[in-house]
């Protein structure tokens, strides 16, 4: 079986994760120092940490890493970072939708250019497999679901199509010079040290902090919700399989939920069911650029890696509300108040 994710998979292994400081990308980290990887985690210096997210990792693997402060952006920064790795786990990238509707041009040097730098270096010292992280947004609306990796892709958000340039890039160095990328393309992951902006922790810091009314964007969207978890558990399962050499691989749960009925979710696993939910138009994405329904097909990560996801909605959501609820002064619950 191509996808076992053990300890003897990954024993010895000399790993590069870009974007290590970041959400997926620290937890992705632990779990393979946890499995015997030695790791070079790649952050980004940002001037107000120097770890990102990896601040908040078990202080035995933050001990156990070689930490490099580089940018994507920088192809000889790339270059020495990849150098001596035999795995590369791609995931730095700008993430946040709104945000590339100010800045394009930041996404694409990121998004594009850096998953350039990475391929090249990958190429060029022989690393003998990378993992590049999509996402399910480049599908856009679901004209069908559950989603395939079949499905057509649609640039709805500059974000969007970054991601999609990315995509390319990362496929036409695996058929133009053999580069074995297995490319990931998770759809939403939640957990702990998500981001502020995320829409699971904005509910949540508003019911934490007591507030009576939940001000969100639009209720209407339905996600496929994937606990981190889960999520860094199909990285591994991808990033050990040859049959995900060459090929798109979902990782989902294969169930959707409008955001609505997630707020309302998540206010009584936090004991507070009687919260008021209301839409409030300052927030919504203009129309034709949100993405109204997102399910996976996760037929292809059991078929071909043998993932599956194994944390329950309910048991995951209590897990976020639960890092919220410790971590409440990350959050300004005012900002997000009515
Ligand atoms: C896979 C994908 O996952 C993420 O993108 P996202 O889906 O936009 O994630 P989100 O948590 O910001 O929104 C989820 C949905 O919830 C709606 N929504 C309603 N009300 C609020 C609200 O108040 N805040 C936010 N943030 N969203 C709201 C919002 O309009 C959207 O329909 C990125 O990490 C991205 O990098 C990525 O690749």
């Amino acid at each position: 079986m191509t996808g076992l994710t053990t300890h003897e998979d990954w024993a010895g292994r000399r790993v590069l994760v870009t974007g290590a400081g970041g959400f997926i990308g620290s937890h992705l980290t632990e779990r393979l120092v946890r499995a015997g990887a030695e790791v070079r985690a790649m952050v980004r210096y940002t001037g107000r940490s120097d770890l990102g997210m990896l601040a908040d990792a078990d202080p035995e693997v933050r001990r156990a890493i070689e930490i490099v402060h580089s940018d994507v952006t920088d192809p000889f920064a790339v270059r020495r970072s990849v150098d001596g790795c035999d795995t590369v786990f791609h995931l730095a990238a700008l993430i946040a939708i709104p945000y590339s509707y100010v800045a394009p041009a930041s996404y694409v040097a990121t998004n594009v250019t850096g998953t350039l730098n990475v391929l090249e270096a990958a190429r060029d010292l022989g690393v003998r497999r990378v993992v590049h992280t999509s996402t399910s947004e480049t599908y856009g609306t679901a004209r069908y679901t559950p989603i395939d990796e079949q499905h057509p892709l649609q640039p709805q958000s500059p974000y969007s199509a970054s991601k999609m340039g990315a995509d390319a890039m990362a496929e036409s160095f695996h058929r133009s010079f053999g580069l074995p990328v297995a490319i990931i393309r998770p759809f939403n992951t939640y957990g702990p040290r998500q981001s502020a902006r995320a829409v699971i922790p904005t509910i949540a810091a508003q019911v934490v902090a007591g507030r009576d009314r939940i001000a969100l964007g639009d209720l209407r969207p339905i996600r496929d919700l994937t606990h981190v978890a889960d999520t860094v558990a199909g990285f591994l399962a991808v990033g050990s399989a040859d049959a995900c050499v060459g090929q798109v691989t979902n990782v989902g749960n294969g169930r959707g939920i409008a955001i609505g009925d997630l707020a309302r979710l998540i206010a009584e696993v936090a004991g507070r069911p009687d919260v008021d939910i209301v839409e409030d138009a300052q927030r919504l994405r203009p129309p034709e650029s949100e993405v109204f329904e997102l399910v996976a097909a996760t037929d292809r990560a059991r078929e071909r890696c043998g993932w599956r996801p194994t944390v329950s909605l309910r048991d995951g959501l209590a897990d976020s509300v639960g890092y919220v609820r410790s971590h409440l002064d990350r959050f300004d619950v005012d900002r997000y108040a009515v």
